[in-house]
């Protein structure tokens, strides 16, 4: 992550990617790539009888690396998917090697691990050169996020980075930033779900009452109110972004704690999430009632419901991440039901991202919205 005056620099080019006109044009391919998760559970229960078990998480994954490598690449998206396998990789690989990172010196050993993390770097480097080459000769009128960050990489503040430096650390940090988030907090909405079959039923009927079971535009997304409490809700008992940083900038007292310049602060947001002085009695139980009113009306002072960070480096891609969401979830329970399987092992992993570590299996079953009417 950057920080000074090329992260000024990087936030300005990124952010208006993601301002709501902008994602309102990203819809289609959202859609898109929900249709295809939901075209491949069909299958699925084709072919075993109308009922199966289904692992969702690499679905999901799959649904979040080709919103992002499409929005990010456009047509190079096949290559970018290349690129966010590649990331996946190291990503595993950083958080291996990071549980030693207590050790001085240990990252510069030629362990197997730190020699996987190298060659896994060299290899996204020359795919990404690979992919803006490939840019630089199509048509400009075909905008992509890319296309922003050559863009940007012009006028980068002297002696910040180089221009491939640029370029390349953007990739990653839309990559590590977009893609898991997503998927697993789609995840823990669908588990939620699948425990709470109420709010399933009740969150399915609000959907199907706006959309008469039509693939949801912009404006019926708006109108889905049970849904985005429900992930509000989910987004708050399991954030999955759960350690916000900050690095004091020069020496400083926070109470009675002397913080010195350059000390790196971890904030935890699972544990402002569960503060029963802030969420009230409840705070550890699935409520989206709360939300009923908004963030205000749910906690006493909203800046403590974090799950897209706080202050100017919050999410600049949280209403990409919203709409994803919503998207996705509207069209599998519309066209599916579900419930938990008996092998699902409750085991939330940290990976940067806090995940189910065993997947989620569900037993997903077709819903007939006709025999339902
Ligand atoms: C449910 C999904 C997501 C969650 C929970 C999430 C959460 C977060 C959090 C907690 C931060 C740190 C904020 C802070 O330090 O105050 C962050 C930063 C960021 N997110 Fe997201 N995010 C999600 C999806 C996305 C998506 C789809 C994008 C699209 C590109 C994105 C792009 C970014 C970027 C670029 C940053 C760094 C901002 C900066 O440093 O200025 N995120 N996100």
């Amino acid at each position: 992550m950057s920080s000074g005056e090329l992260w000024t620099h990087e936030r300005k080019m990124l952010q208006q990617e993601f301002f709501m006109h902008r994602v309102k044009k990203m819809a289609n391919i959202i859609i898109g790539s929900a249709n295809t998760l939901t075209e491949a559970w069909n299958k699925i229960l084709k072919n075993e009888g109308g009922k199966a078990e289904i692992m969702v998480q690499s679905h999901l994954r799959n649904f979040s690396a080709n919103i992002i490598s499409r929005v990010c690449f456009g047509d190079s998206y096949r290559k970018g998917e290349e690129v966010f396998l590649n990331l996946s990789q190291l990503q595993t690989a950083i958080s291996k090697a990071s549980l030693f990172t207590s050790i001085p010196g240990t990252r510069y050993l030629p362990s197997k691990t730190n020699r996987e993390i190298q060659r896994l770097n060299q290899e996204i480097c020359s795919l990404i050169k690979n992919i803006v080459q490939e840019h630089k000769q199509q048509d400009s009128s075909n905008r992509d996020i890319l296309y922003s960050i050559i863009e940007g990489s012009t006028s980068i503040p002297e002696q910040t980075a180089s221009v491939e430096e640029f370029i390349i650390d953007n990739c990653k940090t839309i990559y590590f930033a977009a893609f898991e988030t997503t998927a697993v907090a789609t995840t823990w909405c669908l588990l939620l779900l699948a425990v709470h079959p109420e709010w399933q039923d009740c969150v399915r009927k609000e959907i199907l009452d706006v959309t008469h079971g039509a693939t949801p535009d912009f404006d019926m997304l708006r109108q889905l109110k049970k849904l985005t409490m429900v992930i509000q809700e989910t987004l708050r008992l399991i954030p999955p972004a759960p350690l916000i940083l900050r690095e004091a900038m020069h020496d400083m007292k926070l109470q009675h704690i002397h913080i010195s310049k350059g000390t790196v602060i971890q904030i935890t947001v699972s544990m402002l999430h569960h503060n029963v002085d802030l969420w009230g009695p409840d705070a550890v139980v699935f409520n989206p009632n709360r939300f009923a009113n908004g963030i205000s009306g749910a906690c006493k002072y909203p800046h403590m419901y974090a799950p897209f960070g706080f202050g100017p480096r919050n999410c600049v891609g949280q209403n990409l991440a919203m709409v994803e969401l919503k998207i996705v979830l509207s069209l599998v329970l519309m066209r599916f039901s579900f419930d938990l399987s008996p092998n699902y092992v409750h085991s939330p992993s940290y990976r940067l991202t806090v995940g189910p570590e065993h997947d989620l299996p569900l037993i997903v079953k077709k819903y007939d919205v006709l025999a339902n009417m």
